[in-house]
């Protein structure tokens, strides 16, 4: 048996290309399910006995990473990627985006049978923190330093009140000297010290609240352009909501403890130090039945806080809970009045909310005996000290004032344990919370944003070709959706794709578009690979894209068609809408471009939608447009205007339109028939027609359902 271990398999040469392709295909280990599932791999074990393409890849990386593995057996592992090789078991940890997977081989060697995952908590990276740290690393520093001034005062406090009580006692024994006199300047003193603690505190919480706050936001942006350079199969097998609660429930969880650990724990640990020291100083006697009792209070109080934290954790998961059934009804509130569930929202609403009163109620039960037996403990401990202290004031061992700076003192222990007790909590969910930001901020797209590719001087002609292309989405590696996929489309020209329904259509312009890149083959632009190309050029000046259900952002008519060429005047956009057909509507509404579309474009109707997007499109002047069922939503008179729109778009263009209605693509220079991931009839309509194959025959389909 070997052990082959390693933890950070990123840095590990060996493993490095093992660890890219299990990024790539991340949606197979990061499916939404339990914490411990398994999956079957769709076509894992085929009828030859071969593995898959996605196990076979990971078999034969994982097979290259064992031979290559003599200088890196060390270290426990987090996980294991283990392959039963026959009678030997090959065990390689690995740490896959936080994920722990598991990979079975069968006794011939060659076949992974099955893929278990199990969810991992990220680790928090002290490097990552330290780069958001660093550059408010002055104002931490004075934060740190003056918090520990504010203790360190805090620490004189108990004695300064003990040489106050000694004068009063003294003045009560002997009623001698001047009492006023005596007292100003002791008192002025811990006057004085109240003061400078209280500045030295507002001090601290100002500047640590600025690095706290400055801290957040720097990882909010950072995040947000982590995800959003992101390439699409990361969003497929994330889910949004999920990503949305890291950039503002996980920061701010972070931000609290980041400042309450500097702050307070900080404060505590010196103070309980401090404390401890004047304890042992003011009597040893005394201190020494503290040391017996007070860690054991704390220890109890620890306990039943934590106790009591995990009753919070609950409640307040069971507050999301409601929340989420708010959001998702809120958010389809079209869909929910459409099946009449109205009432079924509202009562599944009720009973989360019920259920998290009643957590809330058990909650504030919980704190109020504790608080309350808090109250009768540290009474009672002040009650001993008294009475221990008094029988050793009797004997002389101890003064009045020197009893009252041991209460004050052994009460400033108390609460800074406490204190620390529950940081200690606080801390841990912190780095929890950071660990789950941090994951992310470290995470490469496999298709970069932008950089790295070259733009091409010469204008394009935008002649595509499809080489030999195959293709599966990450999240289901089993399905091979694209087979060798061979397609030219000739500059200026226009190409129809038809086909059966999850034929692999919009696929084909998925990757054009370099939302994915294929397993296997190239995609040719002029001749170039399109990987070497930058992909936010390509996307952003090359490639039109108009899909079925346009999605326009919550602003105005002109600063939604202005997204596709951000730098366009105001004439450039009027001309981009009169192109689309956009514009007679757009000035008929009261307050023309102006017009806000409301959220997701909600009060447009679907044909000016569509519209608005065409002009979305038409304005950045791309030399291909892609037309993704573009019409398919629309009525027959919204189809016929922007049909219109879209003939007069598509003139000089490459045009690539995936179509179902068939009707709308009879007159494209070739129409290709797909079925099964692949082309299998090419032609003109006349051509194909007269051909009798499947394109007559889903033609003759299309007009029979017409007649019905
Ligand atoms: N993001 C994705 N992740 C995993 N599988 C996907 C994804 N998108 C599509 N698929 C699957 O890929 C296959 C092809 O989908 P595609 O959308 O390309 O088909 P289509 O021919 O355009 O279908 P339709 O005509 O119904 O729009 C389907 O089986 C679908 O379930």
């Amino acid at each position: 048996m070997f052990h082959l271990l390693c933890n950070r398999v990123s840095t590990t040469a060996p493993l490095r290309p093992l660890y890219s392709h299990l990024n790539r295909t991340q949606g197979l280990w990061r499916q939404p399910r339990s914490r411990l599932y398994t999956t079957q791999l769709a076509n894992a074990g085929n009828s030859s006995g071969q593995p898959s393409n996605a196990a076979g890849r990971i078999w034969g990386l994982a097979q290259a990473a064992v031979r290559q593995s003599a200088c890196w057996m060390s270290k426990p592992p987090g996980g294991a990627l283990k392959f039963i090789l026959g009678p030997v078991v090959l065990t390689i940890s690995a740490r896959v985006l936080g994920s722990v997977a598991y990979c079975q081989a069968d006794v011939n060697n060659n076949v992974l049978l099955e893929l278990q995952a199990k969810e991992t908590e990220p680790e928090f990276d002290w490097h990552i923190l330290w780069e958001f740290v660093k550059p408010q690393l002055f104002a931490l520093l004075g934060a740190v330093v003056l918090a520990f001034g504010a203790a360190i005062l805090n620490i004189q406090i108990p004695l300064m009140l003990g040489d106050l009580v000694n004068i009063v006692a003294r003045y009560m024994r002997e009623h001698t000297g001047n009492y006023m006199r005596e007292m100003r300047g002791p008192a002025l003193k811990l006057l004085g010290l109240y003061g400078l603690q209280g500045l030295l505190t507002t001090g601290y919480i100002i500047l640590l609240s600025r690095v706290g706050e400055r801290v957040a936001a720097d990882m909010r942006k950072t995040l947000f352009q982590s995800l959003l350079r992101q390439d699409v199969a990361f969003f497929d097998s994330n889910k949004t909501g999920m990503l949305v609660n890291r950039l503002t429930a996980d920061i701010q969880e972070f931000k609290s403890s980041f400042k309450l650990v500097v702050s307070q724990g900080l404060r505590s640990v010196t103070q309980t130090v401090g404390c401890f020291v004047s304890l042992y100083v003011i009597s040893p006697k005394l201190t020494g039945m503290t040391v017996v009792i007070l860690p054991c209070l704390v220890g109890a109080g620890a306990l039943i806080g934590s106790f009591l934290r995990r009753l919070s954790r609950l409640a307040q998961e069971q507050v999301s809970k409601a929340t989420g059934v708010a959001d998702e009804a809120i958010g389809n509130v079209r869909t929910v009045k459409a099946f009449a569930m109205e009432e079924r929202e509202m009562q599944l609403y009720a009973w989360e909310v019920d259920k998290s009163c009643e957590m809330n109620e058990s909650l504030g039960s919980g704190i109020a005996v504790f608080q309350g037996m808090s109250n009768i403990v540290l009474n009672c401990i002040v009650l001993g000290t008294i009475f221990a202290g008094g029988s050793l004031m009797a004997g002389d061992e101890m003064s009045p004032g020197d009893l009252m700076s041991f209460l004050v003192a052994s009460q400033t222990v108390q609460r800074s344990l406490a204190s620390i007790s529950i940081l200690f909590g606080q801390m841990v969910r912190g780095l929890s919370s950071g660990a789950r930001v941090f994951e992310y901020l470290s995470l490469e797209p496999t298709i970069p944003l932008s950089g790295g590719g070259r733009i091409p001087y010469k204008s394009l002609t935008g002649r595509v070709d499809f080489m030999n292309i195959t293709f599966s989405y990450p999240t289901r590696p089993g399905q091979r959706i694209l087979k060798n996929f061979n397609l030219i489309i000739p500059p200026c020209k226009t190409v129809a794709i038809v086909g059966e329904s999850g034929g692999g259509k919009s696929t084909v312009a998925s990757l054009l578009e370099r939302f994915y890149d294929p397993s296997s083959g190239v995609i040719m632009l002029d001749g170039l690979d399109i990987r070497t190309l930058d992909p936010s050029w390509l996307r952003g000046q090359v490639i039109g894209f108009i899909n079925q259900e346009p999605v326009l952002f919550g602003s105005s008519v002109m600063e939604n068609i202005r997204f596709g060429k951000p730098e366009a005047t105001d004439a450039e956009v009027i001309n981009a809408a009169k192109q689309a057909n956009a514009h007679r509507f757009i000035t008929g509404f009261p307050d023309g471009y102006n017009t806000v579309v409301g959220e997701r474009g909600v009060t447009m109707s679907g044909g000016q939608k569509q519209r608005i997007a065409i002009a979305r499109a038409l304005i950045k002047n791309p030399s291909i447009l892609v037309l993704d069922e573009a019409t398919s939503a629309l009525d027959a008179e919204s189809e016929r205007v922007v049909q219109e729109a879209l003939d007069r778009a598509t003139t000089g263009r490459t045009v690539l339109i995936i179509a179902h209605r068939l009707s709308t693509i009879q007159r494209a220079d070739l129409i290709c028939v797909m079925s099964n991931g692949r082309i299998v009839e090419a032609g003109t309509h006349a051509e194909l027609l007269s051909k009798g194959g499947l394109y007559a025959d889903l033609i003759r389909r299309q007009r029979s359902e017409g007649e019905k």
